[in-house]
């Protein structure tokens, strides 16, 4: 039988062998991985432990809170607070920012989350999961402010997933290539799956909500279009579909086989940026994308690159299969050269 290496044993090795983390990221990186799987615990139990349906809230995007992104939100704030790890914790389902309470030892880092994303899936069987990011909280004597969780993907120490799905999966990056583990529930931890995830280059499958195609601006219309046209248009070849509506499945998929992954801009609220959080969605996916060599954009800016100016700020998002990202990209450029073409 092969030897079976588990998250913890990988995350040693990042720490000894490779020297690439801290022990005290390590440790947190620990920390969220039992969260995780306490989640992944709680998802299953579904109806039979009164964990599906409305909680009755809203958050403070005014999305509808079910009970399980409440139950998230508070396995992973219990499970990360007295670790002595951590300084604040930022998520999706919290106005502002939790600082780890003065009874704990403080740490170095700030831990964002989207406790569980796909919410719309959750009450239909569907898979789901969290996503994280850790920034390292800057050297001064202050206590933690929201300014401080302002950083640019680019500066992410860790960033991951766990996908709740058939099988419960993590997938995470510390900027030495993708690593996933799957929960193996006899043994109650996450064992190695596969190291140095690599996404093709190039992809015949998109992933994007058409419904809302009437929406979106020309370089996105162009782009699907001509996947559309299959063999028939200038791509010369046919494109499937895929739309899961939880992003971390359909990255999860990406990462599995390639292909691209958008939700862009769109005039229904023109004044927003995209639907997507940069700083607990776009930015964890992005890096993870990145370090499996695929690419991540808003169209016109690299996405690890967006300077966050908001705890809760949205972005455009175009990820995965590196030509084809790079292909938008092009055609975002084109098409504001023409615009600037006829207003000059
Ligand atoms: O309803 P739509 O347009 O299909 O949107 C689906 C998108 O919304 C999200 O569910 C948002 O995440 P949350 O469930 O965490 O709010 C993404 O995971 C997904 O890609
Ligand atoms: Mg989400
Ligand atoms: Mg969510």
């Amino acid at each position: 039988m092969s030897k079976r290496i588990s998250l913890t044993r990988y995350l040693v090795e990042q720490q000894r062998v490779n020297g690439h983390i801290p022990a005290q990221l390590r440790l947190l990186l620990e920390v969220v991985s039992r969260a995780c799987k306490r989640i992944s615990f709680e998802v299953n139990k579904g109806a039979l432990g009164g964990v599906l349906g409305a909680a009755g809230s809203e958050n403070v995007q005014g999305e509808v809170q079910k009970k399980l992104d409440i139950i998230a939100n508070e396995v992973l704030i219990e499970a990360n607070e007295w670790g002595g790890h951590l300084a604040a914790m930022a998520s999706e389902e919290m106005e502002g920012i939790y600082l780890v309470p003065n009874r704990y030892p403080q740490g170095e880092y700030l831990l964002l989350f989207d406790p569980l994303d796909g919410s719309s899936n959750i009450d239909v069987n569907v898979s789901i999961g969290t996503i994280f990011s850790v920034l390292e909280k800057p050297q001064d004597q202050r206590g933690v402010t929201v300014d401080d969780f302002l950083q640019a993907g680019a500066k992410q120490v860790a960033a991951g997933y766990c996908i709740f799905g058939p099988q419960s999966t993590l997938a995470l990056t510390v900027g030495n290539g993708v690593a996933m583990f799957t929960l193996d529930r006899e043994q109650g931890s996450f064992v190695l799956i596969e190291d140095g995830v690599k996404i093709p280059e190039d992809t015949k499958e998109f992933s994007i909500n058409m419904s809302n195609m009437r929406h979106w601006d020309p370089a996105v219309r162009r782009y699907i279009d001509e996947c559309l046209q299959g063999e028939d248009g200038p791509r010369g070849k046919n494109f499937n579909m895929r739309w899961i509506a939880s992003m971390v499945a359909d990255i999860h998929r990406i990462l599995t086989r390639g292909g691209i992954f958008m939700y862009p801009w769109d005039k229904r609220e023109p004044h927003k940026p995209g639907k997507l959080r940069l700083m607990y969605e776009a930015n964890p996916m992005g890096w993870l994308i990145e370090q499996a060599g695929g690419a991540a954009t808003n169209g016109r800016q690299r996405i690890l690159e967006v300077q966050p100016t908001q705890l809760h700020e949205r972005v455009s998002v175009i990820m995965g299969s590196k030509n084809e990202v790079e292909r938008v990209q092009r055609y975002y450029a084109e098409y504001d050269a023409e615009q600037q073409a006829v207003s000059a």
